[in-house]
């Protein structure tokens, strides 16, 4: 790193230099970019394409003490590493290193912490209002991203600000990508808007006048309706109420500062809501995520000289990888079936089911609430909607699961990747909370898979049920166990008892099912593997309360609410007295990291497990040996 980004450790800094000194600066800052997400891994190509915009906003906006809300928050490494955070990046998605998002508590420049996409225009528009309330002087920006914009949350705020003179500037993104290429109305908008002779006058014209304008507002404004006089008529935003300008070119330093230099003032002038349509390219800057911007959205560790390389041996399969897998094979088996994801298809392994069935393949963008009442909507007329969705990206949808879907009785598969620890994306991602947000929801049925082969089948005994079923399965590969030939139902509502041993058993609800059976063999404890959350194996539980002293449950989700509160349940109501222990996730957020190094903190892994056992339960526990092993894990 040479001179001057070295020299930038806060904005203020930044606001220092002369203007010719931001292009040098730019190209420095992507540089140091390149290398640091290299070396950590994380979201590469959204921030490659987000740096002349996040040097002139800071150049422009009087950071902090304007807000400057990032949508999802992906693209916010430029952000850290000009507000004073540069040599923590290296710590990046680590444990106790610095987040892959903003955090207000990591830095008085993240005014608003974000992940889930399409928060940000309602969080600034609040923040913008909150000052006029208060009488203060200050400006709030939202950058959303074109994929951002799809979500229904993002109209629900223009809606709500156009209405208003908030001293607001949504600044739309837009890079023609979402993780994969985008989809739906609202895309082909956009690019009709950056298409042909509107994009090239609107430019030239913009550049010109916006530059060099004097700042007056009147004189802006008639200067704005000249121009789309002159190409187009008023665009979706200015029917919304907001003061349109662009599309501009977000790489260009001398478009884009002169830019928000003039609607800084005509948001100083009262002027109400403006919307900023720049255009930049994901991956700008490093060819091989130009080229490739799906890869590059969220890479590990590599080589910058020599790109991501995919490893020599083809590594074992994820839970997503086993899904795709089903979902073909089911396909092949069922016309009826309809695969759906909100904008998550290589995360949710959906790839190959949409090159061999695109017929039957449906990506409805950001849009989480619309997937799943869309899936009701088919399972009405008889088709069979498969919704993968995330754990935590399901949260956006909990109304329409329970009054579009639960509440029909409708036969939708919710395929939940990502239930329990994420890794790297922490807190936010976490899917700690669908075992205790469905469980309460009549006619909802919930399986744990303890392996890539119980996936496979309980997503069969899911598509079989007449109801809706969600699966949940976690981020990875699990211990490797070997798919069936065919599709093929575990029995519904069924555990088993993997081992048998004495005084404590341990009921297992997922992949945790693995280190629980270690930690048995230290203990002499019997495991049952639970497979159900919802409905639970009564009388298998029942018997193990009979047969043992103390009952331990153990899950890959919140203790509050989950499934080893489901096997309290039962035994209150049963009138049953025995001692048990659930081990899951606590009553707090749980950090990024290591998803084993989590697991080993959070007491989930084998040692840990038994440590607890041991110190709740040392007294029950019998020194004999293992009566019987049922069914060795594979
Ligand atoms: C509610 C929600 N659903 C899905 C995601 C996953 N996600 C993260 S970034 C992204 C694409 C966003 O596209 P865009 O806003 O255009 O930003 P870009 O990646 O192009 O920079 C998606 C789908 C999310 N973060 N939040
Ligand atoms: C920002 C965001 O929400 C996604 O990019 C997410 O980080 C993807 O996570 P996975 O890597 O688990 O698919
Ligand atoms: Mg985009």
């Amino acid at each position: 790193m040479n001179g001057l980004l070295s020299s930038i450790d806060s904005p203020a800094d930044l606001r220092r230099l002369a203007r010719p000194q931001l292009r040098p600066l730019a190209d420095e800052l992507r540089e140091f970019l390149v290398q640091s997400v290299a070396r950590t891994g994380g979201h590469f190509s959204s921030n490659l394409g987000t740096v002349e915009l996040t040097v002139a906003l800071h150049y422009v906006f009087d950071t902090p003490h304007d807000r400057l809300v990032w949508d999802v928050g992906h693209q916010t490494y430029p952000h850290k590493i000009l507000t004073g955070r540069r040599e923590r990046m290296h710590t990046l998605r680590q444990l106790g290193g610095i987040s892959g998002f903003p955090v207000r508590s990591e830095s008085e420049y993240d005014a608003f912490g974000t992940a889930h996409s399409s928060t940000s225009i309602s969080a600034a528009l609040g923040m913008a209002l909150a000052a006029q309330a208060k009488g203060e002087r200050r400006r709030a920006v939202a950058v959303i991203g074109d994929g951002a914009m799809t979500a229904g949350m993002a109209f629900e705020a223009l809606n709500n600000a156009g209405v208003t003179k908030a001293p607001l500037l949504v600044v739309l993104n837009d890079n023609d990508m979402s993780i994969s290429p985008p989809v739906g109305a609202l895309n082909r908008y956009l690019a009709q808007l950056m298409s042909g002779r509107f994009y090239a006058a609107a430019r030239s014209v913009g550049r010109q006048v916006l530059s060099v304008a004097p700042p007056l507002l009147e004189f802006a404004r008639r200067f704005e309706e000249h121009a789309k006089g002159m190409v187009v008529p008023a665009t979706l935003f200015e029917k919304f109420g907001f003061n349109y300008i662009g599309p501009i070119d977000g790489h260009d330093l001398e478009s884009l500062v002169p830019t928000l230099e003039n609607i800084r003032r005509l948001l100083d002038d009262g002027a109400g809501p403006q919307f900023l349509h720049v255009v930049t390219k994901k991956g700008q800057g490093y060819k091989l995520a130009e080229a490739d911007p799906i890869t590059y959205h969220g890479p590990g560790k590599f080589d910058p000289q020599v790109g991501v390389v995919p490893p020599a041996q083809p590594p074992k399969p994820t839970f997503s990888a086993v899904f795709g897998q089903w979902l073909c094979d089911m396909a092949e088996r069922d016309k009826r079936l309809i695969g759906i994801t909100p904008a998550m298809r290589e995360g949710s392994g959906m790839v190959e089911f949409h090159r061999r069935f695109p017929d039957r393949y449906y990506d409805v963008g950001i849009a989480e609430q619309h997937a799943v009442t869309f899936a009701a909507g088919l399972a009405c007329e008889g088709l069979k909607p498969v919704v993968a969705i995330y754990s935590t990206f399901l949260q956006r949808a909990y109304d329409q699961a329970i009054h579009d879907v639960a509440l029909q009785n409708l036969p939708v598969v919710f395929a939940l990747d990502r239930a329990g620890i994420v890794g790297a994306d922490g807190p936010t991602h976490c899917g700690a909370y669908d075992i205790p947000f469905l469980r309460c929801i009549p006619n909802v049925a919930i399986a744990c898979p303890s392996d890539e082969a119980e996936c496979y089948q309980l997503l069969t005994t899911a598509y079989e049920q007449s109801h809706p079923v969600a699966v949940r399965y976690p981020r990875g590969a699990g211990v490797g166990a070997a798919l069936p030939r065919e599709p093929q139902a575990l029995p519904y509502g069924r555990g088993e008892v993997r081992r048998r041993g004495r005084g404590v058993a341990i009921l297992a609800f997922g992949t945790l099912l693995h280190p629980a059976l270690q930690a048995a063999e230290a203990l002499g404890a019997t495991v049952a593997n639970m497979r159900w959350a919802k409905p639970l194996d009564r009388d298998l539980v029942l018997a193990l309360a009979r047969d043992h002293e103390a009952l331990v449950t153990v899950e890959e989700g919140a203790i509050a609410g989950g499934a080893g509160a489901a096997v309290m349940e039962l035994l209150a109501a049963e009138g049953v007295v025995r001692p048990v222990l659930p081990l899951g996730l606590p009553d707090r957020f749980i950090e990024h990291g290591d998803p084993a190094l989590l697991l080993a903190r959070l007491g989930l892994d084998a040692a840990g497990i038994e440590r607890s056992v041991r110190d709740r339960f040392g007294a029950h526990l019998v020194a004999r040996p293992v009566l019987e092993v049922v069914h060795p894990a594979a």
